[in-house]
């Protein structure tokens, strides 16, 4: 923790970045009576103190699997499970498995992805994922280049040029819709869980599509980047109603990704995890299958830069309650906030650092509350100044590495991989 607190200038009073958040800080609060609200749930006390810019969180609460990894820390909170080597695949590493006791069928992962894997999903995630087919926040506004943003974006940058106007989809349609809706974070939305009984009737109302912004202009590629939030993962995810649009048909998941989760789930011992307790109602003991059954079919990329934060929320649009959820940090360090099945539960705060995995699974944890108050800027690893191997369809080199080198100093990915249908089950689409 201390090396986090080191490398992020906000906790340096004589740093640049700690002046100008303190200066924001006064202006903000000088006309507000109080910044604490006793009807604020401790869900949402928790989010509010990670999320402060001035002072700067107080992190010494926060479990940090680096230290635990080495053994030290705030081993009180967690619980070691295994030391053993992880399934070895191509792209696991070695890992120490941890889980919480304060939030049952929770496994931490520390460094379970290596440096060099951790490179590469970055460049997969904005070379080959955020991209066509596959739908991200920029195409309900946008119309975008065929070869994705990103690769727009490299292009121009190796062309020397600005790079070809990217349209918006008003400007386009050149029928301005009537209503506004802004593109930029995700919104929250309550729903219904969903589940094999109600899957029918979720599955026949309708998913509107959300209307073009009217608010945004045509813009160089380069200026779309950072607004990149998210991109989808097989099943089509319909954010308006919260609900998977099985209509679009499914995308595919990327074996690398595929991979890297199933070698995650099958490297815990799940008998540590749930072999005392009794799991009737939700799903038996299925987690002595989850070897065989355990099979991603839906997710998300979600792209944070250093001041996006994501509230508090549960995923639960998945029919299949029970198989786990798995999620890759990479780049920057983010504070994980996870509770319980209400806001009510005071959650744990825990530091994902890149190359870190969790696993959110069984009855206390698969639908918790779960959320990401804050991005610790500075955070990025050293090994991201070097530029990755190739792995088969590449091209490029250090050269283009620069430029996911320089967009990773502000940002965090997070691969958020789910299981929306058990198996054998046939959505009839
Ligand atoms: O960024 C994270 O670590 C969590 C993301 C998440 O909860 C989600 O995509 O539903
Ligand atoms: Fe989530």
């Amino acid at each position: 923790m201390t090396s986090i607190i080191s490398q992020s200038r906000l906790y340096d009073p004589s740093s640049l970045e700690y002046k100008k958040a303190r200066r924001q800080h006064v202006k903000t609060t000088r006309n507000r009576a109080h910044d604490v609200d006793e009807n604020w749930t401790p869900f949402r006390t928790a989010e509010k103190k990670y999320k402060a810019r001035f002072p700067p969180p107080d992190l010494s609460a926060v479990v940090d699997l680096s230290s635990l990894a080495s053994g030290a820390g705030e081993a009180h909170q967690v619980r070691c499970i295994s030391t053993k080597e992880a399934a070895q695949s191509e792209l696991s590493g070695t890992a120490d498995i941890f889980t919480l006791p304060a939030v049952p069928g929770l496994v931490l992962l520390p460094s379970f992805v290596s440096p060099e894997d951790q490179r590469r999903l970055v460049r997969w995630s904005l070379r080959n994922h955020a991209r066509h087919p596959n739908e991200t926040n920029l195409d309900a506004h946008y119309v975008l280049p065929p070869e994705g943003i990103w690769n727009a974006h490299l292009q121009s940058r190796a062309e020397c040029t600005r790079g070809a106007i990217v349209r918006t989809k008003v400007s386009v349609d050149n029928e301005p819709l009537p209503r506004i809706s802004s593109p930029g974070p995700r919104q929250l939305i309550s729903n219904d869980a969903a589940s094999a009984d109600n899957f029918h009737s979720m599955q026949t109302l309708p998913k509107i599509p959300p209307d073009p912004s009217t608010t945004v202009s045509d813009c160089l590629p380069s200026e779309l980047i950072p607004k990149l939030r998210w991109a989808n993962i097989g099943w089509s995810y319909h954010w308006g109603s919260k609900q998977y649009d099985f209509s679009k048909g499914k995308g595919d998941v990327d074996p690398r990704v595929r991979d890297l989760c199933k070698s995650a789930v099958g490297s815990v011992p799940w008998e540590e995890v749930y072999g005392h307790d009794h799991l009737e109602g939700w799903g038996g003991d299925d987690w002595r299958m989850w070897q065989d059954t355990y099979e991603p079919d839906a997710g998300i990329v979600n792209f944070y830069q250093t001041k996006d934060t994501l509230m508090a929320h549960v995923d639960r649009s998945e029919v299949c309650a029970t198989s786990p959820l798995v999620s890759i940090s990479l780049g920057n360090a983010a504070i994980f906030l996870i509770g319980g099945l209400t806001r009510d539960t005071e959650p744990t705060p825990i530091l994902l650092r890149s190359g870190d995995v969790v696993i959110m699974s069984g009855p206390a944890c698969r639908r918790a509350y779960h959320g990401v108050p804050r991005i610790l800027e500075n955070t990025l690893p050293e090994h991201f100044s070097q530029a990755p191997d190739h792995d088969g369809d590449d091209e490029g080199g250090m050269e283009d590495w620069e430029l996911y080198r320089d967009y990773m100093q502000t940002t965090r990915i997070n691969i958020n991989v789910r299981q929306v249908f058990p198996k054998g089950f046939d959505p009839g689409t």
